[in-house]
C-alpha cells in the first residue's frame, strides 16, 4: 500500500485495469493505464457505451475492480483505509452521477436547508455552501418534491461540492443545467483546481462553453483509451475572432461571434469510432 501521510504525486493512477460486468461477455474496460496529476481538469470524451461511466464509478470505488490497480491519492478506493478516510471527512473523492435525482429519498417532501444541514452546511461549510448556493441559484426554501429536474440537479451539485473535494468525478451531471448555471459552475471548478490541490475528471456530451476549461482530453472508445491529449499544447482553434461582444445587432441581423468549441473535435472522433458519417 502506498503512503498517504502526504498527498500522493498523482490524484489518480490506474494500471492495467480491465473490467467486465457480471453476466456480460465483453469487457467494459480494457487495459486502462492512466495517471492524472493534481491541479488538473480532464474531459472524458466518447460515444454512448464507450466506458466513461464505468471508469468513473471504478475510480469512485463504486464497483469492484476485478483486475488491475487503482490508486486515488495513493490509496486503493476499495480498501478499508479509503473508506475510513471518506467517512471521517478527508473526502478523497466525490462522485456525482445522474442517478441521484431519481432516488426516492430526494423526491420526498423535504426542504433544501434540511438536506444541506444533514451534511454539515450551517455547522461546518457555511461560507463554501453560500458561495455554491449563489453560483447555482439554489433557494433554501425549496421543497425537493416540487422541483424541476434542473433545480434538483443544482441541489445535488451544492450538496456534492459542499465538502472540498480532492478528486471530483463528474458523470454528465451538468446536462440539465441552464447555460448560465453551467458556465458559473465550470468557472468555480476551474478556480478550485487552480487554488488548491485537487483535480476534476468530467465526462460529458455537451462541448459548448468548454473551450477554456480542460487541460487534458481523454478519448475513450469501446472500453479503451484511444487518445490522451494535452489540451493546451496540442489543441489549437482556427478562425478565432476573440475580443468585443460575442453577440451584437446590426439592423435586423444578429451577429454572433465565431465561437471556439470542442464540438467539431468530439464529432470527428465519435464519427470515426462509430465508422459512420453525418
Ligand atoms: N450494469 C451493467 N451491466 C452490464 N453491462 C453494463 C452495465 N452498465 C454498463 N454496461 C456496459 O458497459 C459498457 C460501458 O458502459 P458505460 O455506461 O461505461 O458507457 P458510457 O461511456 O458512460 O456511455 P454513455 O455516454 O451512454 O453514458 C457498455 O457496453 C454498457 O452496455
Amino acid at each position: 500500500m502506498k503512503n498517504n501521510t502526504t498527498s500522493s504525486k498523482f490524484a489518480v493512477e490506474v494500471n492495467d485495469l480491465n473490467y467486465q460486468f457480471s453476466g456480460s461477455t465483453q469487457e467494459a474496460l480494457h487495459d486502462i493505464k492512466l495517471q492524472i496529476p493534481w491541479n488538473s481538469r480532464t474531459l472524458l470524451i466518447g460515444s454512448n457505451g464507450a466506458g466513461k461511466s464505468t471508469l468513473l464509478k471504478l475510480l469512485a470505488g463504486k464497483q469492484l475492480c476485478l483486475t488491475g490497480e487503482i490508486f486515488i491519492n495513493g490509496i486503493n478506493p476499495f480498501s478499508s483505509q479509503y473508506r475510513n478516510e471518506q467517512e471521517f471527512g478527508m473526502n478523497t473523492s466525490t462522485y456525482l452521477g445522474t442517478e441521484w435525482c431519481h432516488m426516492e429519498i430526494i423526491n420526498r417532501d423535504i426542504g433544501v436547508l434540511e438536506l444541506l444541514d444533514s451534511i454539515g452546511y450551517t455547522r461546518f461549510f457555511k461560507q463554501r455552501g453560500d458561495e455554491l448556493i449563489k453560483i447555482l441559484e439554489v433557494d433554501l426554501e425549496w421543497r425537493m418534491h416540487k422541483l424541476s429536474d434542473g433545480q434538483k440537479r443544482r441541489v445535488q451539485l451544492v450538496m456534492g461540492l459542499l465538502k472540498p473535494f480532492k478528486l471530483l468525478l463528474l458523470d454528465e451531471v451538468t446536462v440539465d443545467l441552464d447555460v448560465v448555471a453551467r458556465s458559473k459552475l465550470l468557472k468555480f471548478l476551474k478556480l478550485e483546481t487552480e487554488i488548491r490541490e485537487c483535480s476534476v475528471i468530467y465526462a460529458t456530451h455537451i462541448f459548448d462553453g468548454l473551450n477554456e476549461w480542460p487541460l487534458r482530453l481523454i478519448h475513450m472508445s469501446k472500453g479503451s483509451i484511444v487518445q490522451d491529449v494535452d489540451y493546451k499544447k496540442n489543441v489549437v482553434f482556427r478562425n478565432d475572432k476573440s475580443g468585443g461582444d460575442i453577440v451584437s445587432t446590426n439592423g435586423s441581423v444578429i451577429e454572433v461571434e465565431m465561437c471556439k468549441s470542442l464540438h467539431p473535435l468530439a464529432l470527428k472522433w465519435l464519427l470515426k469510432d462509430q465508422n459512420t458519417d453525418l
